[in-house]
C-alpha cells in the first residue's frame, strides 16, 4: 500500500488531487509522499527490532533529494553516500557526519581528506590500494579514519546483470579469499583503525537466498579475522531489498529479511549496519506525464507517446525495467500499447504492448515505484530540462526540485572567442 490512490475518480498523492499539481508545476514532474516515505522508514527500522542497535544509513544515490534526506534524518536514518557531493547533501540534510558510511571503488583522495575533515562515520574501503592511500590521507589531515574492508562475496544475487554487486567479475570490494590478508595488513597502518566488513551483492533483490549465501561466508570470515588476533566489531549487510514494480513480482518482507538476519548473524557479536535504498525510495514517488498524441502503430497496437522519456526515468531503457503506468483520471475502458517518450531513441521505450487504461492526447498518466533510482539519473539529453521533484504532505505540497530548463543549461555553455 502506498499514497497513491484513486480518489473520487481521481489519482492523488496523499490527500492531494494529481491534477493540481500537474496544473501548478507542469509535467513531467516526480511526486513524492512524505507519509509513504515515514513508513518505509519505520516498518524497515522495526524489522530490525530483534537486534542490538542496528546503524542505518539510507543509500542516497537512490533518492538524495535534500527534503527526502530530511524526513529520513529525522527518522534517525544515517546515511551511505558514494562521492563528496552526495555526503555534502547528508550534512545539508541534517545527517550526522558520524552516521555517513562512504562507499565506492573510486574515492578520490580529495574526497578522503574532505570526510575526514567532516568527521564522517566510516569509509567502506574497497580494495587494498584505497586502504593505504586513506591511511596517507588520515596521517596527512591528522584524523583516524574508521573503516570496513568491502568484500565481494562471489555470490550471484539473481538480479539484472548490469546492477549486481557480488560476484567475483563485478569491480565492487576485494575478493573474498584476499580479505583477512588485507585486513590484516590494513590494520597495522597508521591513521587507520580497521573495524569491520562491508557488502553489498546487488539490488532489486527478489529472493533472500543469495543473501542469506553471502551473510553465511561472512560469518566465517568473521571468525578467521578474528583468529588473527584482529578486532572486528562491526559488519554492514549492504541493501539490495527488492520491491514490487508489477504484480507478478513477490519480493521477501523487510520483516523476513530482519528475521533471516537476526538469525544467520545471532553469534556474531558485532553491531550492525545497513544501506537500504530501494526499498525506502521506491514505492514512494510516482512521475507524472502528459500524453502529447495518440499515433498508430504497426499490427493495430498504437504507441501512446508522453511527455517523460528516458532521460528523466532511466530505468527501462538501461535495465528493461517494468514500471506500472496508470491514467490519473481512468474512464473505464482499456487498451493495448506502446509507451513512449520523444527522445529520438528506439530504446526511449517505456512499454511495449501493455495492457492498461485508455488515453487520448493530453491526458495525465503516472509511471509508478519511481521514487528510487528516478530523478536521481536523468540527464538532459536531447536539450530536455531536468525534471522538478514536489514533496506532498497531506493536502499540501512543495516544490522540492525546480525544474532545470534547457535555457538554464544552455546558459552554462560558451563558446570561445577564437572560434570567432
Ligand atoms: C554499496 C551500496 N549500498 C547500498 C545500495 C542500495 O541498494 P538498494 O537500493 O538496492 O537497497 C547500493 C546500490 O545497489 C550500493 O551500491
Ligand atoms: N540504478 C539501479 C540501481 C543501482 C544500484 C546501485 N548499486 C536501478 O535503478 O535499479
Amino acid at each position: 500500500m502506498d499514497h497513491f490512490e484513486l480518489k473520487n475518480g481521481v489519482l492523488h498523492a496523499e490527500d492531494v488531487p494529481l491534477p493540481k499539481i500537474a496544473e501548478a508545476v507542469e509535467t513531467p514532474v516526480y511526486v513524492y509522499s512524505r507519509a509513504t516515505f515515514v513508513r518505509h522508514a519505520r516498518v524497515f527500522k522495526d524489522a530490525l527490532s530483534k537486534l542490538d542497535n542496528p546503524h542505518i544509513a539510507f543509500a542516497i544515490k537512490a533518492n538524495p533529494n535534500l527534503a527526502v534526506l530530511r524526513i529520513l534524518a529525522r527518522e534517525g536514518y544515517g546515511a551511505d553516500v558514494v562521492s563528496a557531493g552526495e555526503l555534502d547533501r547528508a550534512l545539508a540534510a541534517g545527517m550526522k557526519a558520524e552516521d555517513i558510511v562512504f562507499s565506492g571503488v573510486g574515492k578520490t583522495m580529495q574526497e578522503m581528506a574532505h570526510a575526514l575533515e567532516q568527521g564522517i562515520g566510516q569509509f567502506n574501503v574497497e580494495s587494498e590500494e584505497e586502504g593505504i592511500e586513506l591511511s596517507t590521507v588520515a596521517k596527512r589531515v591528522g584524523k583516524t579514519a574508521h573503516i570496513a574492508l568491502r568484500i565481494n562475496p562471489d555470490v550471484d544475487a539473481g538480479t539484472h546483470a548490469k546492477i549486481s554487486t557480488g560476484k567475483a567479475e563485478n569491480k565492487f570490494g576485494v575478493a573474498f579469499d584476499k580479505a583477512k590478508g588485507i585486513y590484516v595488513r590494513l590494520a597495522a597502518l597508521p591513521g587507520l583503525n580497521v573495524r569491520g566488513i562491508a557488502l553489498h551483492i546487488g539490488s532489486q533483490l527478489t529472493s533472500l537466498a543469495p543473501l542469506e549465501a553471502a551473510f553465511v561466508k561472512v560469518g566465517t570470515l568473521i571468525a578467521d579475522i578474528r583468529s588473527s588476533g584482529a578486532a572486528l566489531t562491526h559488519v554492514d549487510l549492504g541493501g539490495g531489498l527488492g520491491v514490487t514494480y508489477s504484480g507478478d513480482d513477490n519480493p521477501p518482507s523487510p520483516a523476513d529479511y530482519g528475521d533471516m538476519v537476526a538469525r544467520v548473524t545471532r553469534d556474531w557479536g558485532v553491531r550492525l549496519m545497513f544501506e537500504p535504498g530501494r526499498v525506502i525510495a521506491g514505492n514512494a514517488g510516482i512521475l507524472v506525464t502528459q500524453v502529447i498524441r495518440v499515433k498508430p502503430g504497426g499490427g493495430n497496437v498504437p504507441f501512446v507517446v508522453v511527455d517523460a522519456a528516458m532521460n528523466d526515468l532511466a530505468r527501462p531503457a538501461m535495465y528493461d525495467a517494468y514500471h506500472e503506468f496508470v491514467a490519473v483520471e481512468p474512464n473505464g475502458q482499456r487498451m493495448t500499447a506502446h509507451i513512449v517518450g520523444p527522445v529520438c531513441e528506439t530504446g526511449d521505450t517505456f512499454a511495449m504492448h501493455r495492457e492498461t487504461d485508455e488515453f487520448v492526447a493530453g491526458d495525465l498518466a503516472i509511471f509508478r515505484t519511481a521514487g528510487a533510482y528516478g530523478a536521481t539519473m536523468a540527464s538532459t539529453y536531447n536539450s530536455r530540462g531536468l525534471v522538478p521533484e514536489v514533496l506532498v504532505d497531506g493536502d499540501r505540497f512543495a516544490v522540492v526540485a525546480e525544474r532545470i530548463k534547457p535555457a538554464t543549461i544552455l546558459a552554462a555553455e560558451h563558446v570561445p572567442d577564437w572560434l570567432d
